[in-house]
């Protein structure tokens, strides 16, 4: 095949820096006894064994001590071990022992739940593995052979084929390249793409931009640049949605919690002429602030829904917290190419500049596809590029021989056509006297700018490609020049003076269950934004035929135009974007989360990178490339928004839970503070001692752990459910008050009917019961309550009916109750149950 050969080398006797490629490239090749044809399996496999898998430092599963103690690290267990500290201070061995087993339990508990989700991520690990093309041989004598490969079975001298959009799998010596740009911002932090040429080395964990190579690998595993400069893989720096609203909580609580501890404190002393000796109670009012269980009951709920999705082969969440955010998702981007349509694009029509079907067009358009494909030796062919292949096959037969090709300048990131230079074959003698022919194919408004034409005419073609694309095709048009032959390589900068040849309008199908997941999308309150890299008549025409309104399409030369404030105004009203580079779809993302929407984005190719990475969350399907892989939060099996759109929903029902939770903890806790200070402000006693706060807490932590298994009903996934701290704090202040005064009812009928012991059992007694009412009036589910929580909350009310009067409860400093006790403990616990249920009704609505 006449290949570029001018432009691409591989240069043994050049030199280049030390490093993963010091000496000839010859002398490398040498040194790891391989050569350009690559391998023998033979031989791979024996320096398997030898040089260990390929696998990244950084992505090695945690150890368990280091899981644990990455589960330590939230604000409520430091806030735990700072009281800890306290009382072991104040020599309360007592209280700091239980605080020591609550962190304990509760890091163990956390890290079984992150263990857990590991383990069935890792088994969809195969389904997304990367992979890396090899050349090898079956035996010496073979041809080689280029293959799919588990990127962790690469070995040093494997001769690694590389292409737009792939991850560089190991430390490279470049042996060839062809416009090769590759992106090391993991590695320098430059934000650029750089030019790689052949002899060049070509360091793990960067990605291919544009263009093509093929290198010698060096280094792999621990041995790579990457291992060495970077223990762990960077991640992205500002916290999702889940983080923030979960920090906003935990912040509001603790500067609540450090204010009531050293009151407690305080008023006592003033009050009731206490010393120090209120120090263990204050701090066992601060525990019981504390919602401990949160890390615990995040982790669970959202390792649940994960494993859920798993285990339909269809959604694998590779961050957890991405589950959550997931479910808080009001705006999705989308691609159109391949997500609405199916991206099997037909050629319905090769039309001249008159309108007249002319297979000349598609004769030269084919010469271009051809070409490209050949020369920019493209992974896998471009659709379009295919389609022209096979349409011309039948209608424009023998093209293929009439050409061979030059050179040749591919579409890519923000480029819109492309250039196949070529020439009629012939004798070589006569070469230089010969002409090159520059074939373009590309998006009509771009190609038609470098074709030379009156303004009026241009106006005209222009129109003709809007028509055609009002019909819901893909418009390409096709235009070329004579250039006398020369030596050196094409650049863009040759695209002009061309004469316009015609359009080509290829058909592309929507995809069969688009329509449908679109509706069920809007119903559940997302609203769906097409950012297109197509003609603005095309997407809005598909749009239409799925029954999403277009509305008025905003294109990329408008979008240039406009600031980033009135931006954020513009995207939140639009909903197809047109003719957009990386670029703009980033910038369109960005907008939208600035204007507070809480945006995903989905996007398969090395142009959806940056938008990727702007999103709230990024959603790639297993076909994308691997960089777009790699900077997915969500990883979808097919690209088919039916299952996204099931993953929003079990993201929304793990949000409802974690919401269940929070809400019933706080309003609870809240409450039994409140009374207590005033309680212990008005007795003579301390209404309970630290020990039996400590008790109740425990038994309320683990009855709390069955709502992370809660069914949040049907309500719960028909918006997008956010944690907001605002609304979630006035809630836990009304239920508190109500929760605070059934406790003081109880306070004041206890001090009217028993002395100290059995005002602790009735307080205990009171306390457990009327958390367990919480659990069942407050939670997010109006239904059936599952197993789990009916376990739980029947284990709350027989603790604290049974403990008081047991051996433990005389222990913890509890006497029995009189049964007159008994009844007016009932009376209250049935008008808080009343209260309960129509300030419920208030704030919820009736179900
Ligand atoms: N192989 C090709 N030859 C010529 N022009 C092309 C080719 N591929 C793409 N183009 C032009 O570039 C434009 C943008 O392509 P791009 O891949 O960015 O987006 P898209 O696939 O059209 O849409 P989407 O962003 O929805 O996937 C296309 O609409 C087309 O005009
Ligand atoms: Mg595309």
């Amino acid at each position: 095949m006449p290949g570029p050969d001018a432009s691409v080398v591989w240069a043994p006797e050049a030199r280049t820096a030390p490093g993963p490629g010091g000496g000839t490239t010859l002398e490398v090749l040498r040194a790891l006894e391989s050569g350009p044809r690559g391998l023998t399996e033979a031989e791979a496999e024996a320096r398997l064994t030898h040089h260990g898998e390929n696998v990244f430092a950084g992505r090695r599963p945690a150890s368990w001590p280091r899981r644990f103690a990455r589960s330590l690290r939230d604000p409520f267990t430091a806030v735990l071990l700072g009281l800890g500290l306290v009382s072991a201070a104040v020599a309360a061995w007592g209280t700091a022992c239980v605080i020591a087993a609550l962190v304990t339990v509760s890091g163990v508990l956390r890290a079984t739940g992150e263990h857990r989700a590991d383990r069935s991520a890792a088994a969809l690990r195969d389904l997304v593995a990367t992979t890396a093309t090899v050349r090898r041989r079956a035996t010496a004598s073979a041809p080689p052979t280029a293959r799919e490969l588990p990127v962790d079975q690469l070995v040093p001298g494997d001769v690694v084929l590389l292409a737009p959009g792939d991850l560089v799998p190991a430390d490279l010596r470049l042996l060839r390249a062809t416009g090769l740009s590759v992106h090391e911002a993991a590695l320098t932090g430059e934000s650029a793409p750089a030019a790689r040429n052949a002899q060049d080395p070509c360091l793990q964990g960067g990605s291919v931009v544009s263009g093509t190579g093929s290198g010698v690998v060096v280094a792999t595993g621990r041995d790579t640049v990457l291992s060495g400069a970077l223990p762990t893989p960077r991640h992205r720096s500002a916290p999702g949605p889940f983080h923030r609203s979960v920090n906003g909580i935990a912040w509001t609580l603790i500067r609540f919690m450090l204010l009531v501890a050293p009151l407690v404190v305080i008023a006592g002393a003033l009050l009731r002429g206490r010393g120090l000796e209120t120090l263990p109670f204050a701090v066992a009012v601060a525990v019981g602030l504390t919602p401990e269980m949160l890390p615990v009951i995040v982790t669970t709920a959202l390792a649940r829904g994960a494993a859920l999705l798993a285990r339909d082969r269809e959604v694998i969440v590779r961050r957890l917290p991405a589950l959550h955010d997931l479910g808080a998702v009001d705006t999705l981007c989308v691609d159109k190419t391949g997500t609405l349509t199916q991206d099997r694009p037909v050629v319905a029509r090769a039309l001249d500049a008159d309108g007249h079907d002319d297979p000349d067009v598609l004769r030269w358009a084919a010469v271009n596809a051809l070409w490209t494909v050949h020369l920019a030796e493209l992974p896998v062919p471009d659709a379009l590029d295919e389609a022209v292949l096979d349409a011309a096959e039948a209608d424009a037969p023998g093209y293929e021989a009439e050409y061979e090709g030059v050179d040749a300048l591919p579409c890519g990131p923000g480029r819109r056509l492309s250039t196949a230079v070529v020439r009629r074959p012939g004798d070589p003698r006569f070469a230089l006297a010969r002409t090159h022919t520059l074939v373009v194919k590309g998006a009509p408004e771009d190609v038609l700018d470098r074709c030379a034409l009156a303004p009026a005419e241009r106006e005209r073609l222009v129109h003709r490609a809007a028509d055609l694309a009002a019909d819901g095709l893909r418009v390409l048009a096709v235009a070329r020049a004579e250039r006398p032959a020369c030596e050196g390589p094409y650049t863009p900068a040759d695209e002009h003076g061309l004469t316009f040849a015609g359009f080509v309008a290829l058909s592309d199908a929507p995809a069969p269950t688009a329509a449908e997941a679109l509706a069920e999308l809007a119903r559940r309150g997302v609203a769906v934004k097409v950012l297109t890299g197509d003609h603005p008549g095309t997407a809005a025409r598909i749009c239409r035929d799925l029954g999403l309104h277009p509305g008025a399409v905003l294109t990329a030369d408008r979008l240039d135009a406009l600031g980033d404030a009135e931006l954020v105004r513009v995207a939140r009203r639009t909903t197809v974007f047109a003719r957009c580079s990386p670029e703009h779809k980033a910038r369109v993302v960005e907008a939208l989360r600035a204007g507070g929407r809480t945006t995903g984005f989905l996007g398969d190719g090395v142009n959806d990178l940056a938008a990727l990475h702007a999103a709230d969350v990024g959603i790639c399907p297993r076909g994308g490339v691997d960089v777009a892989r790699e900077a997915a939060d969500v990883v979808l099996a097919s690209k088919d928004l039916t299952a996204l759109e099931r993953a929003i929903v079990v993201g929304r029902r793990s949000t409802a839970n974690i919401g269940s939770y929070l809400r019933i903890t706080l309003s609870s806790n809240v409450g039994n503070v409140i009374a207590m200070l005033v309680a212990g402000l008005a007795l003579p006693f301390l209404p309970m001692l630290p020990a039996q706060v400590l008790t109740q807490n425990l038994f309320f932590d683990a009855a709390q752990l069955a709502l992370a298994f809660d069914d949040p009903g049907r309500e719960a996934a028909a918006r997008p459910a956010v944690l907001r701290p605002r609304a979630l704090l006035r809630f836990v202040a009304g239920f508190g008050a109500l929760n605070a005064a059934a406790d003081l009812a109880t306070f004041a009928v206890l001090a009217l009917t028993a002395g100290e012991g059995p005002f602790h059992a009735g307080w205990f007694t009171e306390n457990l019961l009327t958390q367990a009412a919480v659990m069942l009036l407050l939670r997010s589910g109006a239904g059936h309550a599952p197993g789990p929580l009916r376990f739980a909350v029947a284990g709350l009310g027989v603790a604290g009916l049974l403990l008081p009067v047991s051996p433990v409860g005389a222990a913890l400093g509890m006497a029995p109750l009189s049964p007159l006790c008994y009844g007016l403990v009932g009376v209250v616990l049935a008008l808080y149950g009343a209260a309960l249920t129509v300030a419920r009704r208030g704030w919820f609505g009736p179900r």
